[in-house]
């Protein structure tokens, strides 16, 4: 069935409709991995996201039981140039389109991709919407333009109740803002005895439990929509030590005094080169966020950059001057992308042993 893409600007591209044939409405924004997109459409922090992939074909090696990243997927639709209909790998067990179809995700194929990339790169991440070919653009994208961004996407994704991941090593509390699986899988390989934990858990709940670090998950949305958990980072920070990830990092910073700024189109991909300021030393890494961390609102803190994006200067990753605490915008966790810089989960450990050295 034919279905329309229509954009707060009023452009219209009209595809054939796949998985689910609901409405779907959000933020469009795009990924150009190449592969990876089981892992993308399970990113939670995709809530509330239109996601149109670059990579004209998707779908060719189907969707398998092990690369999911969360259980159900969060994103409000997905979009491609091209969706197989006959997969090939022995792992897979379902099409993208039976997929999406199971999940009630809308999906939208055949239309121009790279020109739609073209224009959210120059005119900036759009609201959109996926309806029918009779709905007139111009009236869809006046009412999409009057519409407020959604705000509650952490509140959907995150776990409403604490459990256990047991294992016999550091206890880690891990505060879910719309966790990927990945960082819990990096953690649990490591030994670690992790709780998972809601994003409005306060800094006493969190203590409570006794743990020798605290991780801090990535999520969708705006950090400033959590203000919740920028309370309860200011009553752990310097007590137990911390390592956040994407929007773990902004709200980090956040609670430190800096300030979070909305990017144009945002870095999404599996190819994002970032340098670590000490060394020198790039990492490609994996990258989905549409914020980022204020260089300028850093004078009047006690945060240092650690990492830069070799692309566009923008900030990657931060430590604390005074306490065990460092952060980072991209993920090491990859799934999907570069495993580069996967040694950022032993730095951490390394930082909870060193600072119980320290008789902290
Ligand atoms: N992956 C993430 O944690 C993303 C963080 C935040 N929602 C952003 O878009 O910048």
């Amino acid at each position: 069935m034919k279905r329309q893409l229509v954009l707060e600007d009023g452009t219209s591209f009209i595809g054939e409709g796949f998985g689910c044939l609901d409405e779907a409405k959000g933020e469009v924004v795009f990924n150009t991995g190449m592969t990876g997109y089981q892992e993308i459409l399970s990113d939670p922090s995709y809530c509330g996201q239109l996601v149109v992939l670059t990579y004209p074909l998707i779908g060719n090696y189907g969707i398998n039981r092990d690369d999911f990243e969360s259980i159900n997927p969060a994103a409000s639709a997905l979009i491609v140039k091209e969706a197989a209909e006959f997969p090939s790998n022995w792992r897979s067990v379902f099409t993208l389109d039976e997929y999406l179809k199971i999940k009630k995700i809308p999906g939208l194929k055949g239309i121009d991709t790279r020109k739609l990339t073209r224009i959210l790169r120059m005119h900036g991440t759009m609201k959109g919407t996926i309806c029918g070919i009779d709905e007139n653009p111009l009236e869809v994208a006046a009412r999409l333009s009057q519409e407020p961004l959604q705000c509650d996407q952490v509140k959907i994704v995150s776990t409403k109740n604490p459990y256990p991941s047991p294992g016999r090593g550091k206890r880690i509390v891990l505060v879910d803002f719309g966790m990927k699986h990945g960082i819990l899988r990096e953690l649990n390989e490591r030994g670690c005895d992790v709780t998972v934990v809601p994003y409005n858990s306060s800094a006493e709940e969190i203590l409570q439990l006794g743990p020798d670090g605290i991780m801090l998950s990535n999520g969708p949305g705006d950090p400033k929509d959590v203000p919740e958990a920028i309370d309860m980072l200011n009553g752990i920070l310097g007590k137990v030590p911390v390592f956040g990830i994407c929007l773990g990092h902004q709200l980090f910073a956040l609670a430190c005094g800096a300030d979070t700024q909305k990017m144009r189109f945002g870095h999404r991909g599996s190819n994002h080169p970032v340098r670590e300021t000490a060394t020198g030393k790039v990492v490609i890494t994996s990258q989905n966020h549409g914020f980022a961390v204020n260089p300028e609102s850093l004078t009047e803190t006690d945060l240092e950059v650690t990492h830069i994006a070799v692309n566009d200067g923008s900030i990657e990753g931060l430590r604390h001057k005074h306490f065990p605490a460092y952060t980072v915008q991209f993920h090491p966790e990859a799934s999907p992308g570069p495993e580069d810089a996967n040694s950022l989960f032993c730095k951490f450990l390394a930082m909870i042993d060193s600072h119980v050295q320290e008789g902290a």
